[in-house]
């Protein structure tokens, strides 16, 4: 995936203009995972529903195998490019109920609970068989947040957008998603781009960070380089900030 200078201006509702990004560009090799890093209102998650589609570029393009997303419909790239936003909505319904969404907003039959990839989606969520009947509006916010993420891999996406993943994680489900993320990456090719401002989460999973200030790339490189030799001062501030401490591996 490709961002060519991709500019987001939003109206203020007293009719001025603000820049949420400016001039981004960025290239994601498949299968590569990339994580967003950034002050908070920095640009992080509008740089996501940019990439899924849920808004549009006020300048530049998206290139995804080399076509630009704005000509693609949206549908059928949100199959291919599936986002799990931070604050998942859970339908009515069992978790059951929620897996099976994906197919029947497309108007496709379910495969039967035989099938393979209800273990595979459950197991790369951390969530064990037994959930498939619970309510899924009586789970925790953490068990809604694997749900949600079990929900975008039904569809068997190329690429995982993932807000703010371990916001309502411990320690433990936090290393076991780090685990599920690599190995999307490294045995199905799966590519993703995550928003965290999770320190101890982003150099586990990923291989490239991107540091966003102010709408603006300051930094890219290695997850390791970015963390241990930050150049830009404002990425110096973040880090302390952030109360990374000696959490860093
Ligand atoms: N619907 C909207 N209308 C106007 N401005 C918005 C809207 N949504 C977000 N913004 C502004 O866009 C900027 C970027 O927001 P965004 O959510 O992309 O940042 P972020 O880096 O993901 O922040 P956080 O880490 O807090 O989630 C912020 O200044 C925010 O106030």
């Amino acid at each position: 995936m490709r961002l060519e200078n991709i500019t987001r201006v939003r109206l203020r509702q007293d009719g001025s203009s603000v820049h949420i990004l400016r001039d981004v560009c960025l290239e994601i090799a498949a299968g590569d995972a990339v994580v967003l890093i950034g002050p908070s209102g920095s640009g992080k998650t509008t740089l996501l529903r940019l990439v899924n589609r849920l808004e549009d570029p006020t300048a530049g393009r998206i290139l995804l195998d080399g076509m630009d997303i704005a000509s693609m419909n949206p549908v059928q790239l949100r199959q291919r490019v599936a986002l799990v936003p931070q604050k998942t909505t859970m339908f009515q319904g069992s978790v059951l109920d929620n897996l099976r969404a994906p197919f029947l907003l497309r108007k496709q039959q379910p495969p039967p609970l035989r099938d393979p990839l209800w273990r595979e989606v459950l197991d790369l969520a951390q969530l064990s068989g037994e959930f498939l009947d619970r309510p899924a509006g009586s789970l925790s916010l953490g068990q809604q947040q694997r749900v949600g993420l079990a929900r975008a891999l039904v569809g068997r996406p190329a690429m995982l957008l993932l807000d703010e993943p371990t916001s309502a994680l411990d320690r433990p489900a936090c290393d076991g998603l780090a685990r599920s993320l690599r190995s999307l990456c490294r045995t199905r090719g799966v590519t993703l781009l995550l928003a965290s401002h999770d320190l101890w989460f982003v150099p586990r999973v990923a291989d490239q960070a991107v540091f966003l200030n102010d709408g603006k790339i300051e930094e890219q490189g290695p997850a390791g380089d970015l963390f241990n030799n930050p150049r830009s001062a404002a990425l110096r501030r973040f880090l302390v900030h952030s109360d990374a401490g000696g959490d860093l591996p």
